[in-house]
């Protein structure tokens, strides 16, 4: 998200990353490693550490928030109770879930606030990830772990995809090198033609499938009995029911 913040103009002084490690994060973004004695007024606090730290970091930032404090989260499977409970002083309090792709600009932001958060805010961290890429405005929290599995997992599945289908081209005898390449490349042309098209995705795999061809036969085996829907079913509630778990503290 910085990486993306920074590209599109965000001056590095605004920034400060507390980091236990204290690597460098970017040029003329300041790292400290202990808490300051006290936060600017009209700070933004991202929590980006793993959701099962929240009781650890509130112990030191918490002191540090007061109403005014800005509160973004991107902590999977952490509702605002949880963040109201573990950071009582600010008002605003968001969760984000962004996936990988938004350091490109390209990725997806599900958002969700509640209704104590003020309406400025809102639109002001609606803005702040904005460059991002797509950002999803979610009704009802209790889809946030569905979205979570989706959208913020969702780049491992890809991922695992175009490395499948490369590992099934070389194991019809393409050189693995080729594979790998042409995969890739028919994922992001697929993609970027899906996001351009008028019709939908499932619209233009039968528009790939001349009648009676090689197309067809390989659909096929994808949708006998569901098998693919199926698959992505599950691997999406799996997803989200470690989100339900990491909620319970498990
Ligand atoms: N990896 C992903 O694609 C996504 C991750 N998330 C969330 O982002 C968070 C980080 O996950 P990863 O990026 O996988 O982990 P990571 O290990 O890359 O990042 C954890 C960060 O926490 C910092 N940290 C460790 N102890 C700390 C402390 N006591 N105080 C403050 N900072 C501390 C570390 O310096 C590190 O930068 C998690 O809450 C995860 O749920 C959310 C959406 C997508
Ligand atoms: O694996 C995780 O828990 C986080 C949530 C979305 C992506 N990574």
């Amino acid at each position: 998200m910085l990486t993306r913040w920074l590209a599109c103009g965000l001056d590095p002084a605004r920034v400060t990353v507390l980091r236990p490690s204290g690597k460098p994060v970017a040029h003329g973004v300041t790292v400290v490693t202990a808490y300051p004695a006290a936060l600017p007024a009209g700070t933004t606090v991202l929590l980006g550490m793993k959701p099962y730290q929240i009781a650890d970091v509130a112990a030191g930032l918490a002191p540090l928030l007061t109403a005014e404090t800005r509160l973004v989260s991107i902590l999977a499977g952490t509702p605002i109770a949880d963040l109201r409970r573990h950071f009582p002083a600010p008002r605003d309090v968001v969760c984000a879930m962004p996936n990988l792709p938004v350091g490109l600009g390209e990725g997806v932001v599900a958002l969700y606030t509640d209704a104590a958060t003020d309406a400025a805010a809102k639109a002001d961290i609606a803005a702040l990830i904005a460059p991002l890429g797509l950002a999803e405005w979610m009704g009802d929290e209790a889809l946030f772990n569905q979205v979570t599995a989706l959208s913020g997992c969702g780049p491992a599945f890809l991922f695992r995809f175009i490395d499948a289908l490369s590992r099934a081209g070389e194991a019809l005898g393409i050189p693995a090198d080729q594979a790998a390449r042409m995969a890739l490349a028919t994922v992001q042309g697929s993609a970027n033609m899906a996001a351009r098209a008028s019709v939908s995705p499932a619209t233009l795999a039968d528009q790939v499938a001349s009648p009676g061809g090689m197309t067809r036969q390989g659909l096929n085996v994808l949708d006998a009995d569901n098998r693919l829907l199926d698959l992505l079913t599950d691997t999406l509630v799996a997803a989200r029911d470690r989100g339900a778990a990491m909620a319970r503290g498990e």
